[in-house]
Parts: C-alpha cells; sequence; structure tokens
C-alpha cells in the first residue's frame, strides 16, 4: 500500500489524483491533504478519504465527522510535507506556483517519494532540491505529461547517446493569433485552452508559453541534460507528449489521449503502468502535425532560456515576475501583453546577478519581488 500525501487535493491535479485514489483503494490510501479556500469540495474530500493530517489554506471553522490532526498555512504545509508514519510514503506537489518550493524540500527531508507537478518548484530551485533529492536519497518522479513522456523514452537508455529533448507545446489558447491580434484579447478566451483542462495559472502560463519555458527548466533538472540538448516544437493536437532524439537518428516518443489521469498514474506507480484499461488512443484517422515554435512570436519561451542561461536566481526570478504578472492578469489589472513586459524587465535587470544562489534568498528574492509587482497596482 503506498501512503499518499496531496498538497493540493482540490485543485485540478489534485482532483485528478483522488479518482486514481477512489478507483484503486487497494494500492493507494491518503494519509494526508491539503485543501484550498472550496470549503464545499475540501469537506467533501476530507470526509470521503479520512487523511489523518489535514492542511487548510485558511483559518475556517469546519464541521468534520472525525478529528484529524489539523495543520494551516504555509506552515501547515511543512508539518504535512514532514508528518510521517508509514513505510511507502508519497508527497503529490499538486500546489501551485512558488508556494510549492518548501513543501517538496521538506518532504525529500522525510525522506518521502516525490510525485511532482508543481513545476515552479525546479523552475525556482532546481540545483537545490536536485542536491536535497541526492542527500536524502529518494525518488522524483514527474508528474507533467512531457516528463512523464521523456522518461519513459529514456528507460534502459544511456545519457551518452541522446541528441536531444523535444519538448512538444499545443501553442495554447491564442496558437493562432498574430502578435497584433494579442492586443486586448480578453481573460476568458485566455483561459480556454484547446487540449487540455487545468488550473487558471497553468492555462495562462500556456498562452504566454511561458509553460513551455519552464518545462524546459523543468527538463533540465530532472534529466541532467544541458539547455543545447533541449528544443520545443509546436505540436497542436497534443497527443505525442514529448520524444528523445537519440544520436543514431532513433527517436523515441509517448503518445496517448490528452487525459493527467494517464502520467499521474504513472508517476504514483513508477516504473510501472497500470494494468486496468484507460481511455485508448484512436490510432486510425490520427493527425500529427509539428510546426517551428518561433521565439518571436512568443518571447516568453526566449525569456526561460536566457534566465536559465544568467543561472544562479535568475529562473526564480523568472518564476515570481511570472506568478506576480498572471496574477494581475487574472485579477483585470493588466492586459495580456503586459505579462511579457514585467518579466523581461526583471530578467534583464542585472542586480540579481550578485545574490547568491541560496535557499534563503531564492525564497526572500522570490517573495519580495512578486509583492513589490503586485503593489504596483494595488494587488496584496
Ligand atoms: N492541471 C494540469 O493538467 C497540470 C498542472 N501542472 C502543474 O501542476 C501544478 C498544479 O496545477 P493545477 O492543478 O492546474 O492548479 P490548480 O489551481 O487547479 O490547483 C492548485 C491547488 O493548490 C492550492 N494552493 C495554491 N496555492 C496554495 C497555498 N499557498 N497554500 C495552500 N494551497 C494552495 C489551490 O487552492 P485553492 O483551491 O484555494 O485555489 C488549488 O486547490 C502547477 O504547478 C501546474 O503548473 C502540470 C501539468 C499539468
Ligand atoms: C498537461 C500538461 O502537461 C500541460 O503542462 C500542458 O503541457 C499544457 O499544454 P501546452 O503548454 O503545451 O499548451
Ligand atoms: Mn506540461
Amino acid at each position: 500500500m503506498r501512503c499518499l500525501y496531496l498538497a493540493g487535493a482540490c485543485g485540478s491535479i489534485g482532483t485528478q489524483t483522488l479518482d486514481i485514489v477512489r478507483e484503486n483503494p487497494s494500492e493507494f490510501k491518503v494519509i494526508g491533504m491539503s485543501v484550498g479556500r472550496n470549503k464545499e469540495l475540501a469537506v467533501r474530500l476530507i470526509e470521503e478519504f479520512h487523511p489523518e493530517i489535514v492542511c487548510f489554506r485558511e483559518n475556517y471553522l469546519y464541521e468534520l465527522s472525525y478529528t484529524p490532526k489539523i495543520v494551516v498555512g504555509d506552515a501547515g504545509l511543512l508539518e504535512l510535507a514532514s508528518y510521517s508514519k508509514y513505510e511507502d510514503e508519497v508527497f503529490v506537489n499538486a500546489l501551485v506556483g512558488m508556494s510549492g518550493l518548501m513543501p517538496t524540500i521538506s518532504a525529500i527531508k522525510a525522506h518521502k517519494t516525490i510525485a511532482l507537478a508543481n513545476k515552479e518548484t525546479l523552475v525556482a530551485g532546481g540545483d537545490i532540491v536536485k542536491e536535497y533529492v541526492k542527500k536524502y536519497n529518494v525518488a522524483l518522479v514527474p508528474i507533467d505529461s512531457e516528463h512523464s513522456a521523456i522518461l519513459q523514452c529514456l528507460q534502459g537508455e544511456s545519457h551518452k547517446e541522446i541528441k536531444r529533448l523535444i519538448i512538444t507545446a499545443s501553442g495554447g489558447s491564442f496558437r493562432n493569433k498574430t502578435r497584433d491580434e494579442l492586443k486586448g484579447v480578453t481573460k476568458e478566451a485566455a483561459l480556454k485552452h484547446p487540449n487540455w483542462s487545468m488550473g487558471a495559472k497553468i492555462t495562462i502560463d500556456s498562452a504566454t508559453m511561458m509553460n513551455k519555458g519552464f518545462e524546459v527548466i523543468e527538463a533540465h533538472h530532472l534529466f541532467d541534460v544541458p539547455y543545447e540538448q533541449i528544443d520545443t516544437i509546436l505540436h497542436p493536437q497534443s497527443i505525442v507528449h514529448s520524444m528523445v532524439e537519440y544520436k543514431d537518428g532513433t527517436i523515441k516518443a509517448e503518445l496517448g489521449v490528452s487525459d493527467m489521469h494517464t502520467p499521474i498514474s504513472y508517476a504514483l506507480r513508477y516504473p510501472h503502468h497500470n494494468v486496468q484499461e484507460s481511455k485508448q488512443l484512436d490510432l486510425f484517422g490520427l493527425k500529427l502535425d509539428f510546426m517551428e515554435l518561433s521565439k518571436d512570436r512568443f518571447p516568453c519561451l526566449g525569456y526561460a532560456y536566457y534566465a536559465a542561461s544568467r543561472g544562479g536566481i535568475y529562473p526564480a526570478v523568472l518564476n515570481a515576475a511570472n506568478e506576480a504578472a498572471v496574477k494581475l492578469f487574472l485579477n483585470d489589472k493588466i492586459e495580456f501583453l503586459e505579462i511579457e513586459r514585467i518579466i523581461e524587465k526583471e530578467i534583464k535587470d542585472d542586480k540579481y546577478m550578485e545574490i547568491p544562489y541560496t535557499l534563503e534568498n531564492v525564497v526572500s528574492v522570490s517573495l519580495s519581488l512578486m509583492k513589490e509587482i503586485l503593489s504596483r497596482y494595488g494587488v496584496d
């Protein structure tokens, strides 16, 4: 029995993780969960899964039929991640944003396997997280669909044979628009992803292509592949979830329907696939297009490579500026194109070069930058 600690249980990845637990009660048990601001959903999930420890995002009064250990807020997330009683424990990080970094580190210190959806963890603190992974000798398994695909394509292969990783991108909600047509696009339109149903932040990240930039950084850390060997390609159907090209010309790809249950299930069972049948891809009539992904059309992708090349704290600055800018866009404070302008200004600023890359600095610089950008527009 794998014992799960699920942070972000009420979100898109969180609820899909719980679908898998619900269908496989002999394989998985939820020992802990963190719930969000949707009180009704939070209570429903707690009553259904009866975790021993629950982290509430805010300090409301909840009426429950039993008495779990209750913890609250950011400190509570760390308690949830550190709580440990069982043999085979997995911390599923389905939080969104910078809030995912410290709980990941606490869970590593508690010797838990990490099933990671929260890509911001690796964008902001990749090298530091990897040091902890090594020191505590835990497994870090990606949930993100592209990285799940790459992980599968790398099974049994040796690093020296890899030519490049090829990460596929759908193009997001505005993929058919020119840059001129992006002026004045609405939040409602931005939130309509063509292929995946996901939380609001990642859907906007997909529309700006920052999601792909983050995935390049995430892949670099997960698979120890240099940035020069990580490419992206436009693939509007999101059927090929990513590929690995080998030096002998072989390309391995992972294909499937656009359903996050599959990569979540693989991460929970790694290195095994689910033995029960789920949604199958219909190979007849399958149409697969691949096109160049232009950094002129999608500058955020270029910003991610640029921040990565600057190294040190710059990927954390990229992440924090993006997180604040997306929040402003979702709060109707800025236009869509302002997101990339806010990010560009920060990553081109030389002032961050003097800041040593430590965990403390990653957290403090990120939080103060987010606060500063939000305060420019009167948002907390
Ligand atoms: N959704 C997807 O298909 C995919 C997502 N990912 C990545 O997975 C992560 C989760 O994404 P997704 O599920 O879409 O996001 P959602 O917004 O749907 O869910 C995130 C959950 O985390 C909770 N949360 C956020 N911040 C905090 C905090 N500070 N303290 C406590 N709880 C918090 C939210 O609470 P509340 O309910 O109050 O908002 C919400 O329930 C992201 O990093 C995303 O990039 C990667 C690949 C695919
Ligand atoms: C499902 C998933 O992994 C998302 O990160 C997805 O990749 C978003 O799609 P695009 O960023 O390719 O639009
Ligand atoms: Mn992805």
